[in-house]
């Protein structure tokens, strides 16, 4: 009997089709809603597989009800959205799509670094509301990227690729991490810091580090108080890393000069969120790995680890390998 496999969004037939030729395939075929969390609850008791993405909460609750789950195969770097704990008790691999992103992301995290200091939505926006009268001056004036000082926190794979770009733009690169990188030490000239010297002296402050607990609200209030009044934040790995009242007031009280963010903290971000009402926050729809070839490439991993997983195989991304051991 084929392995039976639940996708919870609708992916390429290419890629549905390889999976289809050993598995029984069970498909949301919705491309722009989530699956209901009530037909994810009663599929996931039959399924040996399980293919989702970052809008599905696969928590304890939802693996109690598994009874067959070998494998959860999440279509994104990060898994916060996936209780591994709970699942490597339960004996269920946990894999994700990482490498095939990282570039496409650190791209969308320097053009969100340099919309947002360059005021190129504002400006966009005032050019076709027609408030455009002459050349200024002072008009629409932004900050230099150029040999600014950048600040990343977390350097892992994305976060040194987008070092490589600061690189190229002549930057001087701080960043802070939980051990030290030798090699983009050297080869970058990037310097290691601690947390509040990269704040204190940074001009872009840039997110880079996975989402967990230990990381949820690691930039408050007393951080964007050490952040330079001209530095920029800029957050494309998770929402919940930055507190947002505190990064509004920060901004509404000029403690720092910008925020570009593709992450929020509930996504899809309510349209009334206060951040959306500032003109100097250049806001996105977590887009960072949205080019199509790497979507492509994401869900062709997925599949992958999908497929290696219920065929009992050790998957390519394995990210809980003490799971291993139970089998
Ligand atoms: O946010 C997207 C990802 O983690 O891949």
């Amino acid at each position: 009997m084929k392995p039976s496999v639940l996708i919870t969004r609708k992916l390429s037939d290419s890629i549905l089709n390889r999976i289809r030729e050993s598995c029984e395939v069970i498909v949301w075929e919705n491309e722009d809603t989530p699956i209901p969390r009530k037909l994810l609850e009663s599929k996931i008791p039959e399924v040996d597989g399980l293919l989702c993405l970052i809008t599905e909460s696969i928590d304890k609750e939802l693996l109690d009800k598994a009874k067959n789950l070998k494998i959860i195969s999440n279509m994104a770097v990060g898994y916060n959205n996936i209780d591994v704990e709970a699942a490597t008790d339960k004996g269920i691999m946990v894999t994700n799509t990482p490498d095939v992103l990282t570039e496409t992301t650190a791209d969308l995290t320097f053009a969100l670094l340099m919309a947002t200091a360059r005021r190129l939505v504002e400006a966009s926006d005032y050019l076709r509301d027609g408030k455009w009268q002459t050349w200024s001056p002072m008009l629409l004036t932004g900050q230099d990227v150029y040999g600014a000082t950048i600040g990343i926190i977390g350097m892992g794979r994305i976060g040194e690729a987008v070092a490589k770009r600061a690189k190229g733009f002549n930057m001087n690169i701080l960043y802070h991490n939980r051990n030290r990188k030798s090699d983009v030490e050297q080869e970058l000239e990037a310097h290691f810091v601690d947390f509040n010297t990269l704040l204190q002296q940074s001009d872009f402050v840039v997110v880079m580090t996975p989402y967990s607990a230990e990381t949820r609200n690691l930039i408050t209030a007393e951080h964007f108080k050490l952040m330079k009044k001209n530095a920029i934040l800029i957050n494309s790995a998770r929402g919940g890393i930055v507190n947002e009242n505190d990064l509004y007031e920060a901004l509404v009280n000029n403690e720092i000069w910008a925020a570009g963010l593709d992450v929020f903290e509930e996504e899809p971000v309510p349209t009334d969120h206060p951040l959306l009402t500032l003109n100097n926050v250049v806001t996105l729809p977590h887009i960072g790995s949205a080019s199509y070839n790497t979507r492509m490439k994401m869900a062709d991993l997925a599949a992958t680890n999908l497929l290696m997983g219920v065929n009992g195989e050790k998957p390519l991304n394995l990210v809980n390998s003490s799971v291993r051991e139970k089998y």
